[in-house]
C-alpha cells in the first residue's frame, strides 16, 4: 500500500532535530524519520521510539523512527538538515564553518540519492553559507533549497517587545531581514502591535536596545547553556517552515533564499521575505528600503559572502 502520508526526515537528532521532531510529529505534518550517524542509531532510534510512546498520550497520528540507514529516508516530501556541531561561548558562528560544510556536503549526497524531489531546509550553522553549500551539492532548484533564520530571528523581536509593551506575542509582528549573524537588519519600519507602527509605542532608544538583544538572541542563550545552543524556539521556527510547505499555504515568511539579483545581490544565500508553499520557496517579496537599511544589508550580505569565499 502507498502511504498518502507526507514524509519528513529530520537530519540529526541532537538538540535542534530532535526538538523539531517531536514538534512536526505533534502538529501531525507526516511521518517522521530521524536520521544521525552510524555511532549514533541507539540514541536516536531510542529518542524516536520515545516520541513514538508519547503519541497516544497526547493523541497525535505520526509515526516517528529513528535510523543511520538513509535509505528509511527514500521519497521524502522534505528534509531538514540539522546534522552538525554547535557553537559554545566565546565562538562566533562562522567558526563552524569548515565541520559543518563537510557534514552538509556527505549529507546532501544521501538526501539526493534517495529522495531527488525533495524540499530542503537548513539549520546548520552558519546558516546562510550552509545553505549555499547544500544549494550547490544538490543541483537542486533554489526553490528547493532554504534555509532557516528570520523566522527564529523575528520571533526573539517578537519576543521582546511583547515583553516590553506587556501584551500578547500574537500581536506582534516583527520583521528581520539579511544574514543569521549579528549584524543582520531588523526593520522596525514594518514591525507592528496590533496594526500599529511600533515606533509609535515604544520609544527609539529602547526600540534600538531590543534590536540589539534581537541581533546577539543567539549568543545570548549560548551564554546561558553553556555547551550548546538555543532549540526550542528554532524547532518552533522549523516547524511553522515545514507546515507552510506541507500543507501549501502560501504563508509569507521569511527564509534564506537564493538571490539571483534580488535587492541588488547576485549568488548569495540571504534571509529576506518569502512566500513559502507547496513548491517550497515560491516567490521573494522585494521591498523598498531607505539608504541606512540598505547599508546595513550590504553590511550582512557582505558577511554572509566572506564565509561563502572561505568554501569556495
Ligand atoms: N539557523 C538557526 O537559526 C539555528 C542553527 N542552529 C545550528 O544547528 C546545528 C545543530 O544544533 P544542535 O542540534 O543544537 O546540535 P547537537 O550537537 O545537539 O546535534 C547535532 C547532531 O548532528 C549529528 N551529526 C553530526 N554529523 C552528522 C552527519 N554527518 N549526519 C547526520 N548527523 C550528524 C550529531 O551526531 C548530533 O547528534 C548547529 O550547527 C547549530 O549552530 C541551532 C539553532 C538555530
Ligand atoms: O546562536 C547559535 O549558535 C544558534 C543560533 O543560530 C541561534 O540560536 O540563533
Amino acid at each position: 500500500m502507498v502511504s498518502i502520508r507526507k514524509k519528513i526526515s529530520v537530519i540529526g537528532s541532537g538538540f535542534t532535530g530532535a526538538t523539531t521532531a517531536l514538534m512536526v510529529a505533534q502538529k501531525e505534518l507526516g511521518d517522521v524519520v530521524l536520521v544521525d550517524i552510524p555511532d549514533m542509531e541507539n540514541p536516536t532510534k531510542g529518542r524516536a521510539l520515545d516520541m513514538a510512546e508519547a503519541a497516544p498520550v497526547q493523541g497525535f497520528d505520526a509515526r516517528v523512527t529513528g535510523t543511520s540507514d538513509y535509505g528509511d529516508t527514500k521519497d521524502s516530501d522534505l528534509v531538514i538538515i540539522t546534522a552538525g556541531i554547535a557553537r559554545k561561548p566565546g565562538m562566533s558562528r562562522d567558526d563552524l564553518v569548515n565541520t559543518n560544510a563537510k557534514i552538509m556536503k556527505s549529507v546532501t549526497k544521501e538526501i539526493v540519492k534517495y529522495s531527488s524531489d525533495a524540499i530542503i531546509v537548513v539549520l546548520t550553522n552558519p546558516v546562510d553559507a550552509m545553505t549555499y553549500t547544500v544549494y550547490k551539492a544538490s543541483g537542486f532548484p533554489r526553490e528547493r533549497v532554504i534555509g532557516q533564520s528570520g523566522v527564529l530571528d523575528t520571533a526573539r523581536f517578537r519576543a521582546f517587545v511583547a515583553e516590553e509593551l506587556n501584551i500578547s506575542v500574537k500581536d506582534i509582528t516583527g520583521f528581520v531581514l539579511g544574514g543569521h549573524g549579528d549584524d543582520m537588519v531588523p526593520l522596525t519600519r514594518y514591525s507592528y502591535a496590533g496594526g500599529i507602527p511600533l515606533e509609535k509605542l515604544i520609544s527609539s532608544e529602547r526600540l534600538e536596545e531590543i534590536v540589539q538583544r534581537t541581533r546577539t538572541g543567539g549568543g545570548e542563550i549560548v551564554n546561558l547553556l553553556g555547551n550548546g545552543s538555543a532549540y526550542y524556539a528554532p524547532a518552533a521556527s522549523l516547524t511553522v517552515m515545514a507546515e507552510a510547505i506541507l500543507k501549501d499555504q502560501r504563508r509569507i515568511l521569511p527564509s534564506i533564499a537564493y538571490l539571483d539579483g534580488e535587492y541588488g545581490y547576485q549568488d548569495i544565500y540571504l534571509g529576506v521575505p518569502t512566500v513559502l508553499g507547496g513548491t517550497g520557496m515560491e516567490e521573494i517579496i522585494e521591498l523598498d528600503l531607505t539608504d541606512e537599511e540598505k547599508k546595513q544589508l550590504d553590511k550582512s550580505a557582505d558577511s554572509v559572502k566572506k564565509v561563502i569565499d572561505i568554501l569556495e
